[in-house]
């Protein structure tokens, strides 16, 4: 059996090594030259899925190792009885950990607190729903949109614990995308935040995007920033990726690579999950698990001595693990030595080992019960000693 398999995917030989040969090509460069005599595609979210690519070969399955399947033909796999699977949840402990530390980072710099805030997330799914119980745990006002769901679970508004994007833009001070694209159909996505909506954003308003770029209509934010400055934007993704506008990222308080999902957790999570639809696909068990090809993190633990106002408990640890401003820095750096598409590029692909926060653990004394659990809900593992 022979798979073509993007090289930015860790653990490749490890989780498909053992169904056959295995070809390894940046993402981007994949071609149906490529896929000639494959038997199976194994991507990221880089590699457009179609016909185009797929006519020539002879591919019996696709396996995506992200969450968003927008570059992916799936018609034309299910057409074409091609299997294909993707890896829904792997990564979105990390994009998490992502909104919560740019949170963090901005609340330092603008002076304001994080727990005081009212942050609304559009998209309430695998991301969405664990952004909302940690921040609610933590004790953060929370509105959520989702009227996909709102319809599959047969709530009506306002009840349902659920509530209307107008809703969120009129009482929110921080605004999270985390919404898949979607193009068409009675909840499309693209340019969810038009122009019209952009201009409705409260003065001060935080707007995060971990979703996908179209999301967003960027010339129209990129103009509300330009003219006003009143706004604070958090960009992991992007219209037109890698070649993104540069006039946007220059404007963009974070502007980051794509990567809020890129700890090595979940993207090893990601490949596992592909590794066993294979396996499922071709009638074969497989026995691998998570611990089989996920090292222990290098900072193991760390001791809080004394006791610090909460926030900045939390900012501690964050960064401990995660620090998003390298990312921004390197953004930054990359792209004035590169040029804006292939920094973009050179980040992800050479993207720094990241750990997610329930790798740390937090040791505390006994007395600090109430920043123990701060930091639990937070994500951290706690000790009390
Ligand atoms: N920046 C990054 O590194 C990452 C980006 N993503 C992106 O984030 C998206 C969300 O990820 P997950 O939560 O794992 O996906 P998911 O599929 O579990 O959840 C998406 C949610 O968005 C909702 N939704 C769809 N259309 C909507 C609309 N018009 N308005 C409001 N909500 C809507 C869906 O009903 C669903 O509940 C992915 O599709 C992917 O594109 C995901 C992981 C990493
Ligand atoms: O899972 C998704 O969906 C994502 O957006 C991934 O984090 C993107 O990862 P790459 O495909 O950009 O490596």
């Amino acid at each position: 059996m022979k798979l073509v398999v993007d090289a930015n995917i860790p653990a490749a030989d490890a989780c498909f090594g053992a169904f056959g040969e295995v070809i390894k090509c940046p993402g981007r460069e994949i071609s149906a030259e490529h896929l000639r005599d494959a038997d199976a595609l194994i991507i990221r979210s880089v590699t457009p899925v179609n016909a185009s690519l797929l006519a020539e070969s002879a591919v019996r399955f696709v396996g995506t190792c992200t969450i968003g399947i927008d570059h992916v033909d799936t018609h034309y796999l299910a057409e074409h009885d091609i299997a294909f699977a993707s890896a829904p949840g792997c990564n979105a402990e990390a994009v998490v950990d992502y909104v919560l530390a740019s949170l963090l980072t901005l609340a330092e710099r603008q002076g304001w607190r994080l727990l005081d805030r009212c942050v609304g997330i559009v998209g309430v799914g695998n991301v969405g729903s664990r952004l909302q119980a940690r921040l609610q745990a933590l004790g953060v006002e929370v509105l959520a949109c989702d009227p996909p769901r709102a319809e599959r679970e047969g709530v009506s508004e306002g009840k349902s614990g659920f509530t209307s994007l107008e809703t969120l833009i009129e009482h929110c001070d921080v605004l999270c995308l985390h919404t898949p694209l979607v193009s068409t159909g009675p909840h499309a996505t693209q340019h969810l935040l038009d122009a019209e909506r952009i201009t409705e954003l409260a003065h001060g308003m935080v707007v995060l995007n971990a979703g996908r770029g179209d999301c967003i209509d960027g010339l129209a934010l990129r103009s509300r920033l330009a003219s006003q400055n009143d706004l604070t934007a958090v960009l992991d993704v992007w219209e037109n990726e890698p070649a993104i506008d540069a006039a946007l990222h220059d404007l963009a308080m974070l502007a980051t690579p794509h990567i809020a999902g890129y700890s090595l957790d979940g993207k090893l999570r990601g490949s596992l999950m592909i590794h066993q639809a294979l396996a499922a696909h071709l009638d074969q068990t497989s026995e691998l698990t998570l611990d089989d090809i996920c090292p222990p993190p290098a900072l193991a633990s760390i001791t809080l001595q004394q006791a610090l106002p909460s926030e900045d408990a939390l900012r501690l640890c964050a960064r401990a693990v995660y620090d998003v401003r390298h990312d921004h820095e390197r953004l930054t750096r990359e792209a004035h030595a590169l040029g804006l598409a292939k920094g973009f590029d050179t980040c992800r692909a050479n993207y720094p080992l990241r750990r997610e926060f329930s790798t740390l653990t937090v040791r505390l004394r006994d007395e600090a019960q109430t920043l123990a659990t701060i930091l639990s809900v937070a994500g951290f593992t706690v000790v009390l000693a």
